[in-house]
């Protein structure tokens, strides 16, 4: 069996594009979304302590920018699995050459690709179809009191949302804009 995730590098030390193999039959297809050992030499890391899946209604939403601060940080590897997404992340390890760079990927239930985050980065996506579903594997519990965000629409972030934004959280609203003095988060 050839294999089944192919990584493609990105700019960003650790942070990798999975891509997987998607196989098809005349009834569908089939495609791994996770395997601990292979996706081991791209990454991963440690225990899959949470897999969540969120669905969101509206073309155009965007959910983000999220992280949790150490030590409670964590790898995600995320796909979306109804749809299309704008994934994106933005790094924020203290010290990093790309610091408060960001990356950005079309996730999408046909393109059978993901995206592999180490720790120390925010991420958050904007919807471009209807009714987008995304799966995280989390290698850490969700610890509401160690959650971090960035204003997905903060100016020196400078990220271009494709879609007008539409249907921030209440929360993601309240992110405050970066600081002049931020430092990131030391790992
Ligand atoms: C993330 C999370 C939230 N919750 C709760 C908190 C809240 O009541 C409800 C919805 O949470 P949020 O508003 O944070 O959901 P959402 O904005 O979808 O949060 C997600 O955004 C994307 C961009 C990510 O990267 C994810 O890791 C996660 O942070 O679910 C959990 O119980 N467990 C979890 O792991």
């Amino acid at each position: 069996m050839a294999d089944r995730f192919v990584a493609e590098a990105t700019p960003f030390d650790g942070l990798v594009v999975v891509n997987r193999r998607i196989l098809k039959d005349d009834r569908g297809f089939l495609t791994r979304l996770f395997c601990p050992d292979d996706l081991k030499a791209f990454g991963w890391s440690g225990r899959v302590a949470q897999v969540n899946e969120t669905g969101t209604v509206q073309r155009g939403t965007v959910r983000g920018m999220h992280f949790q601060n150490p030590p409670f940080a964590e790898i995600k590897l995320i796909a979306c699995t109804r749809g299309r997404v704008l994934d994106v992340v933005v790094d924020i390890r203290h010290g990093s050459p790309t610091f408060l760079k960001h990356f950005a990927v079309e996730l999408s239930e046909d393109n059978g690709r993901s995206l592999l985050v180490p720790r120390g980065f925010a991420h958050g996506f904007q919807t471009l179809t209807d009714d987008a579903h995304m799966l995280y594997m989390h290698s850490e519990s969700y610890v509401a009191a160690s959650e971090g965000g960035l204003h997905s629409q903060d100016p020196r972030l400078a990220i271009g949302w494709p879609l007008p934004v539409i249907n921030l959280s209440s929360r993601d609203a309240a992110h405050p804009l970066l600081q002049p003095d931020y430092v990131g988060v030391v790992l």
